[in-house]
């Protein structure tokens, strides 16, 4: 059995693979990392690899913990990959967008797959037919964007999201939920465009905590999975096992 565990800027996850089946995942808080590890170890004692993946700088204590109970791979810029990494800069490359990749390129094979993650930033990236990861694009996630208006002008509120549909807004609040989600949705549509007029026909993946915020107001045709990230972690850890 398997562990994959994701730091992302907001959260972690965690999930529990045996032979490519996901059997359990989770969502948490940093702070909460020692608890639910301990806790996945007692349920699953099977476990007998992990790989972890952050984007954060990663505490010696939390590999070490990990290390107490299983063998453990860090991903990072010199992991094994299954693909072809044509970033120009491999190093600074966030290791969840390697797990992307690794994810689009094991799933689908030859095809060119575009894959976004709406998390804490909206991440773009294109592996193509020959597995050739090229790269995309990175811009301001949904809670950052309600974050930024608030924190960097003197009249707008601090917004939740709000599950909203319209065009005009007629308030203040209104305004702001219009432009942000309205925003997301046509930004996401016109790069899928992008992307199509250059390349032809192509599998999309929309994934990340705010996924099921725009998986239904797209006009483009995508696949939504919450789990892409850990499928493509799953991956590297086989990959990446002696
Ligand atoms: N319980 C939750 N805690 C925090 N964020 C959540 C929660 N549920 C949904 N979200 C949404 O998920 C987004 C983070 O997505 P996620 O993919 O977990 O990000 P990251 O991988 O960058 O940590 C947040 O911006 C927020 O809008
Ligand atoms: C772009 C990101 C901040 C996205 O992080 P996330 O929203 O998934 O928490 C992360 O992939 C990162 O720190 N990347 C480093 C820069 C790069 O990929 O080129």
């Amino acid at each position: 059995m398997n562990l994959v565990v994701d730091i992302g800027n907001t959260r972690i996850k965690q999930a529990v693979f045996e032979k490519g089946k996901l059997l359990y995942q989770h969502q948490f808080e940093a702070s909460q990392f020692l608890e639910k590890t301990k806790s996945v170890f007692e349920v699953y004692p099977n476990i007998t690899d992990a790989i972890i993946s952050s984007v954060k700088p990663l505490q010696n204590k939390e590999v070490e913990l990990l290390s107490l109970f299983c063998k453990v791979h860090v991903l990072s810029a010199s992991s094994k990959l299954p693909f072809f990494n044509e970033y120009a800069t491999p190093q600074s490359l966030g290791v969840d967008r390697i797990a992307l990749a690794a994810a689009a390129h094991c799933l689908y094979p030859q095809k060119e797959v575009l894959v976004i993650d709406a998390g804490t930033c909206i991440t773009f990236d294109f592996v193509d037919g020959h597995g050739a990861y090229l790269g995309g694009s990175i811009s301001p996630g949904m809670m950052m964007r309600y974050r930024a208006m608030h924190q960097q002008t003197a009249k707008l509120p601090l917004l939740e999201p709000l599950e909203t549909k319209g065009l005009i807004g007629n308030t203040t609040e209104t305004s702001m939920h219009f432009g942000v989600i309205n925003g997301i949705v046509c930004e996401i549509d016109g790069i899928i465009d992008r992307y199509q007029a250059q390349y032809g026909y192509l599998t999309v993946i929309l994934t990340g905590g705010d996924v099921h915020f725009f998986e239904k107001r797209l006009k483009n045709s995508i696949f939504a999975n919450s789990n892409f990230l850990l499928e493509g972690l799953n991956f590297l850890l086989e990959h990446n096992k002696n």
